[in-house]
């Protein structure tokens, strides 16, 4: 048996290709409750999701999560989803196959893209397969995750290193960790959020929601909670808010520890029985939509805040494959892939052109002299 992978076609012509590798956590394959036991099964299982020691986690996941959860999240997933299938799953489909176009004219087509779920399909092993078959010797990972969060962006890191090192050639290999205070992100997300403004005019707040962590993981060393408030503060700069005028919550609660705070769902409910008119939440930390945006913000909170008492809670949708988003991941991309000798590299047949002109120009030039 061969302990490492690996392939035996060995070309010596062979270009070393570049390719990027964009990641998200993943979704179920349908909104049914035996589909999402499946996903939450593989995804809850996860040590860096829940630091929970493992044989007690066993028994609570198996005996006890597993069993109600699945039923519940399938609904809110059937609410969401389309002939497309999971939202979560086209975006990022989308944002990959527009990408890529913008990135091959950038670098003459000598780039190769690939998406990859953290949990669930396509696989992060299918993906780096894929890009491995394309000839990738260069490898960027780029996690849609603006923020860094070890649940996330650690989790994946620990995936894809725990594959490669399965290979017998292994790419080089570079990752974007966090991009939440990027200059171009921070300008797309200003710019949704006053379209939206242009378009169903202010309303009276404006709630930045990031998905939330348990407070003992960012007490441990986390910087999610800093990055996000990072992220918020620049887009409120960016859009010449003062201090009242934007918040910062954090939703998508799982499990019994108490997680970073404000929570989305109190406020919005603590808003409403204030009797606040319409107001406009943004979900910075997901660049695609997702079950956390258009079921939980756009559909959940929204009965919750105006069932208290407030007006309408206006959800801006995510960046998705916005022409800014497209623009900004760009450049995120060229300035990591910086420096990677195969994007200014001449193929061997090209040097040889190159060679045989420069020959025939000096020739030329000799027999003036
Ligand atoms: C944006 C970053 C995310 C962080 C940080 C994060 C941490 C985190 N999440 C859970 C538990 C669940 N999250 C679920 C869905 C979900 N989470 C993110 C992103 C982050 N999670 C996304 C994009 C999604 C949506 C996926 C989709 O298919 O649309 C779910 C599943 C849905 C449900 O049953 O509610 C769970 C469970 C934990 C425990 C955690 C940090 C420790
Ligand atoms: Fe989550
Ligand atoms: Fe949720």
């Amino acid at each position: 048996m061969q302990r490492f992978e690996g392939r035996d076609d060995y070309r010596h012509d062979e270009v070393p290709g570049l390719g990027i590798l964009i990641t998200n956590l993943g979704t179920p394959d349908e909104p049914t409750a035996p589909a999402l036991r499946r996903y939450l099964g593989e995804f809850l299982w996860d040590r860096r999701v829940v630091e929970v020691p493992r044989p007690l986690w066993w028994l609570i996941l198996n005996g006890v999560v597993l069993r109600t959860r699945p039923a519940k999240s399938a609904e809110a997933y059937a609410r969401v989803w389309t002939d497309r299938g999971s939202p979560l799953l086209y975006h990022c489909e989308d944002i990959v196959e527009n990408l890529e176009k913008k990135l091959k004219q950038r670098f003459r087509g000598k780039v190769t893209l690939a998406l990859g779920m953290r949990y669930g399909k396509p696989s992060l092993e299918s993906a780096l397969e894929s890009l491995r078959d394309r000839g990738v010797r260069r490898l960027l990972v780029l996690p849609l995750y603006p923020q860094y969060a070890s649940s996330t962006t650690g989790s994946t890191f620990e995936k894809i290193t725990g594959i490669l090192s399965q290979w017998r050639w292994m790419p080089e290999f570079r990752m974007v960790t966090s991009y939440h205070d990027d200059v171009g992100y921070v300008q797309a997300l200003a710019n949704s959020i006053r379209e939206h403004w242009y378009r169903n005019g202010r309303g009276e707040r404006l709630m930045f929601s990031f998905h939330g962590i348990p407070r003992f993981t960012f007490l441990a060393g986390d910087p999610y909670h800093c990055h996000c408030h990072k992220t918020a503060r620049l887009v409120a700069e960016k859009l010449g808010l003062s201090d009242d005028e934007w918040h910062v919550c954090f939703q998508s609660r799982f499990g019994k520890a108490e997680w970073l705070k404000p929570y989305t769902d109190e406020t919005l409910e603590h808003w409403g029985r204030e009797g606040v008119g319409d107001i406009d939440v943004a979900c910075p930390g997901f660049p695609a939509d997702c079950l956390e945006t258009l079921d939980e913000i756009a559909y959940e909170n929204a009965e919750l805040f105006e069932s208290h008492g407030g007006g309408k809670l206006r959800y801006i949708p995510a960046l998705n494959s916005s022409e800014d988003h497209l623009h900004m991941l760009q450049e995120l991309v060229t300035r990591h892939a910086a420096g990677w000798p195969e994007l200014n590299r001449i193929s061997d047949d090209q040097a040889e052109a190159d060679a045989q002109k420069s020959l025939g120009l000096a020739r030329r030039l000799g027999a003036k002299q």
